[in-house]
């Protein structure tokens, strides 16, 4: 193919090369023929080699094109000694009528693109309802139905909304937590050591069964009944003026009652001893001293005024400011 090809593209100049056989030609091939003539016959009026001949572009292009048959490229179409060389084009068949529309030509005008696709539900959604048809102007086309309402809220949803109070914010609507440690942060989410409970091993003691909190609320309904302030008289003041030596002898030995102080009052902890959750050694090691230190170091968070307010004997004073020893007032 590339030979017949080779061929017919050179045959017009084979033919001008061989003597008295010229072949006829326009004015321009006749003029650069001359000047070959001249340049071939200038030395010495031998025969020279044959000048470089240049073929023509365009058909350099159009041989190339038919032997990469695979991938074709547009390009221009050749016309060659009266007959039409095939030409490619990339377009599609349509794009055709397209360029003569764009012309102005619109005698073959091709309908738009069908949106929505003909077999859509949104499609017979739209046919269903003849208002919305599309003009007849546009043919082919129509008028795509709006987006649907959003669903109505369930009474069980709208319920639970109602119940919200306003100035709570709504559930999982708040900014995502940010990590404390980036850099730049300004999240108020607490520091991840506060968020980490720390794996401390539980002090607590089984408690004899009847001495649970509950027990102990039972318990101290009845502070006279229970004797919760232990040996006091009857006519005792409510809270007797308690000096650190006073105290001192209240420590739960030699059949007396075990006294602390917590806060500047003075507690008769005796009654508690079963019921305390640490323990009785724990608890009997405030005996008869200040224990704000024992108690806060283990457990800062109880309040203790509250669950020993029936149990409260005096109030703690200076050494010298107690006139008469509460041991002396039980007497
Ligand atoms: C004097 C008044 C006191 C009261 C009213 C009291 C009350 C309590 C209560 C309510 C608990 C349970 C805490 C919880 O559930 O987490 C507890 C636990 C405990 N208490 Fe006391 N306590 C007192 C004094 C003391 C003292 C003086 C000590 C030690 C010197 C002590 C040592 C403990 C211990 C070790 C635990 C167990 C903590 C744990 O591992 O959970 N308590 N106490």
């Amino acid at each position: 193919m590339y030979s017949q090809r080779w061929e017919s593209l050179t045959q017009p100049v084979r033919q001008w090369w061989q003597p008295g056989s010229r072949p006829a030609a326009d004015d321009d091939d006749a003029k650069q023929k001359t000047a070959v003539e001249q340049t071939t016959t200038n030395s010495g009026g031998e025969m020279a080699p044959p000048p470089t001949i240049q073929v023509p572009r365009e058909v350099d292009n159009a041989v190339e094109e038919e032997e990469e048959a695979t991938t074709p490229r547009a390009g221009p179409a050749i016309v060659q000694d009266g007959a039409a060389v095939p030409s490619f084009s990339l377009s599609a068949p349509g794009d055709e009528d397209k360029d003569e529309d764009e012309e102005g030509d619109g005698a073959d005008e091709m309908p738009p693109p069908m949106f929505p696709s003909p077999f859509s539900s949104q499609r017979a959604g739209a046919s269903a309802d003849p208002s919305r048809t599309a003009p007849s102007g546009l043919r082919g086309l129509s008028v795509a139905s709006p987006m649907a309402p959003p669903p109505r809220p369930s009474p069980a949803s709208a319920l639970q909304a109602a119940r919200r109070p306003a100035h709570l914010p709504i559930p999982n609507r708040g900014p995502p937590l940010r990590c404390p440690t980036a850099a730049g942060s300004s999240s108020l989410a607490p520091p991840p050591s506060s968020m980490v409970k720390p794996s401390k091993p539980t002090r607590k003691v089984v408690l004899e069964p009847g001495h649970s909190p509950l027990d102990w609320a039972r318990v101290t309904a009845d502070p006279a009944g229970n004797r919760l302030r232990g040996d006091l008289p009857a006519d005792a003041p409510y809270l007797l003026r308690v000096t650190p030596s006073q105290l001192k002898l209240m420590n739960g030995r030699k059949g007396r009652d075990a006294w602390t102080a917590l806060g500047g009052m003075v507690y008769n902890i005796s009654p508690y001893v079963p019921f305390h959750p640490g323990g009785k050694g724990e608890l009997l090691r405030c005996a008869g001293k200040d224990g704000n230190k024992l108690f806060n170091d283990v457990h800062s968070w109880v309040n203790y005024d509250n669950m020993l307010s029936a149990c409260r004997v005096g109030i703690m004073v200076e050494e010298h400011a107690s006139t008469t020893s509460p041991m002396d007032e039980m007497d």
